[in-house]
């Protein structure tokens, strides 16, 4: 089991550690469960669906990577899969507040780079901000997501955020996690075609400037971020934060990183270019090449 998870494992429930135990046993283990996993969990815990999800908060928030603050938020979103996915924040010294990602944002994002097509919850230690309540206002169940947190009873995003703006303001149909292949044609090597397919995945009806990150890991694994944009502009998540989340969450560091590639449209009116560069750098990774969407 990697070492992040060891104090808080220390702290679940018997029959949840041993149930979770040969689960947590690759340092890889990818911070989700499949949803013959979570039967089995909640077979062997005798844990509902809810209490499954607030029993698991401790481990995700250990994921949580926080220089800045030290204040470790977890989430865990219920895909309708019934797979469940784990969400944590990461803070990024040497770039800007900006690049941060909320455990919210996190558990989301994550669930749908493993091609997850819709969530029915996401339960999480703190009460989201509004810059998450507006960031999951994007997805496509809407309204009716539910919320779980601790000490609250069950309540719907739109419980949380009345009054909304939203996509439809916008006259947007397409939304978060909807199924969207924007249909650039595969180029270059593997890493290429992996950020090409990224970007093709990409949530970006604002600007109409898909984009895509693909890592090259040291252990020859590519891990994929892809960009997702909001219909209030700065709560949108860039593909470089996407893919680090994924990587973060599957028991990586960032030295892991060999190779990154973004692909994105040359005559796009926005760019993912300058910010991408700064944050790997600060990073420690200078080797990242652009592919140009065509
Ligand atoms: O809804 C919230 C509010 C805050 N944070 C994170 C962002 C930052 O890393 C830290 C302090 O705000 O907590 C979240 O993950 N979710
Ligand atoms: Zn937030």
């Amino acid at each position: 089991m990697r070492s992040r998870f060891h104090a808080a494992f220390a702290q679940l429930p018997a029959s949840l550690q041993a149930a979770l135990q040969p689960l947590l046993t690759d340092d890889h283990f990818p911070a989700m469960f499949s949803a013959q996993e979570v039967e089995a969990l909640e077979r062997q815990t005798g844990l509902d669906d809810d209490a499954l999800a607030f029993a698991l908060l401790p481990l995700a928030a250990s994921c949580a990577r926080t220089d800045l603050s030290h204040f470790n938020v977890g989430a865990v979103a219920r895909g309708i899969s019934g797979n469940l996915y784990f969400g944590a924040n990461m803070e990024f010294a040497g770039t800007t507040m900006q690049q941060t990602v909320h455990a919210e944002q996190s558990a989301i994002t994550h669930a749908w780079m493993r091609g997850e097509k819709g969530l029915v919850s996401i339960t999480v230690n703190y009460t989201p901000c509004g810059h998450c309540r507006q960031f999951m206002n994007e997805l496509n169940s809407g309204v009716k997501l539910q919320i779980n947190l601790p000490g609250r009873k069950p309540a719907t995003l739109g419980d949380y955020l009345p009054d909304a703006f939203g996509p439809r303001d916008l006259d947007i149909t397409t939304l978060l996690l909807d199924e969207r292949d924007h249909g650039f044609a595969p180029q270059g090597d593997e890493l290429n075609q992996a950020a090409i397919a990224a970007a093709n995945r990409s949530h970006a009806p604002y600007s109409n400037a898909p984009a895509g990150v693909a890592l090259a890991l040291r252990d020859g694994k590519i891990i994929c971020g892809s960009y997702a944009e909001n219909a209030a502009f700065n709560p949108s998540l860039p593909p470089l934060q996407a893919a680090l989340n994924v990587l973060s969450l599957s028991g990586y560091d960032y030295s892991d990183i060999q190779r990154a590639v973004l692909a994105e449209r040359a005559d796009a009116p926005l760019t993912q270019w300058d910010a991408t560069a700064a944050t790997l750098n600060a990073l420690g990774c200078q080797n990242l090449d652009r592919t140009l969407l065509d």
